[in-house]
């Protein structure tokens, strides 16, 4: 028998709607940044909280200070990772205090000593295993696609109801029917489900997914899940995504007739839009 972690408990077994709306404003939610009083930081900073959007821009921060350093950078100016993130050097200052990050005046910031710092505020200095739930046309996608292991993000475990797919490998890994998630889950200590199964089909696998000590859920299905206080959901919503880059483009419409770009701005999920 498998041991079953992070089940639901007392209060915590409440279930609660989550990731029915994505954030993406300085204002919206925050998160309680974990203790980053290490290289120097200010100790002040763990009792702080960041917006989710600025959480967002840390990691697109991240995924182009880690392809700097793999061409050798060593330091980076507040000028450089700004355009290059598509966001104003105020706003790029304004994410960085949040670590006790500062800079050097004349120098810029330590790409290695960022690194870590970002790594450390969104807990990625360990691995996450990722089960996908779901494996048809965004499932395949998803099991195949080799950028998430280098992120700290294997894929260890594929489920499916489709008696053709139970067994067969996809991107090496064979998948396991719905009625396994629970143990599975459980035995491979998988801590992020991927929901891409019909709408229908979501509660139930969240469920599955939550009862084998699950507890982060990234959901493409469009329906809101209900969840244990402890579980977190993220939704994605690709209609969502192209509904807020048209808003920008209409408002660009009425702000810049003559069509000048303004400010970046990023969005919750981490995507720059120009607006
Ligand atoms: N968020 C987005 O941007 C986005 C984009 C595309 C698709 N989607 C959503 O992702 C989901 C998957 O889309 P798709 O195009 O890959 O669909 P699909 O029909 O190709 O695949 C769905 C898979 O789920 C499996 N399935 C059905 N019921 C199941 C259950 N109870 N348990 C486990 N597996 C089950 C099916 O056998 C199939 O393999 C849909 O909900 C769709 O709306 C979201």
């Amino acid at each position: 028998m498998v041991a079953q972690r992070g089940r639901r408990n007392g209060a915590a077994a409440h279930k609660r709607t989550r990731g029915g709306a994505t954030p993406d404003a300085d204002n919206a939610p925050t998160a309680e940044i974990p203790a980053v009083a290490e290289n120097g930081a200010d100790p002040e900073v763990r009792a702080k909280s960041i917006p989710e959007a600025a959480v967002a821009r840390l990691a697109v921060y991240l995924r182009i200070l880690s392809a700097m350093a793999e061409q050798g950078a060593t330091t980076v100016s507040s000028e450089e990772l700004s355009t290059a993130a598509g966001v104003n050097s105020a706003k790029l200052r304004k994410d960085l205090s949040y670590l006790g990050s500062y800079g050097t005046r004349g120098v810029g910031y330590e790409v290695a000593v960022l690194v870590g710092q970002i790594e450390r505020v969104l807990g990625l200095t360990r691995q996450h295993k990722v089960a996908v739930v779901g494996i048809g046309n965004l499932g395949h996608a998803l099991a195949n696609y080799g950028g998430f292991p280098g992120r700290g993000f294997p894929v260890e475990a594929l489920f499916d109801i489709d008696p053709d797919l139970i067994g067969v490998p996809v991107g090496g890994i064979p998948v396991t029917h719905l009625d396994d998630i629970p143990q599975v889950c459980a035995d491979r200590q998988i801590s992020i489900g991927v929901i891409a199964t019909p709408p229908a089909a979501a509660q139930t696998v969240c469920d599955r997914l939550v009862e084998g000590g699950v507890q982060c859920i990234l959901n493409f299905a469009p329906v809101v899940l209900q969840v244990p206080e402890h579980v977190e959901v993220r939704k994605v919503d690709l209609a969502v995504e192209l509904q807020i880059l048209s808003f920008h483009v209409a408002r660009r419409a009425d702000n810049e007739p003559n069509g000048k770009v303004a400010e970046s701005t990023v969005a919750g999920n981490g995507a720059v839009l120009q607006s």
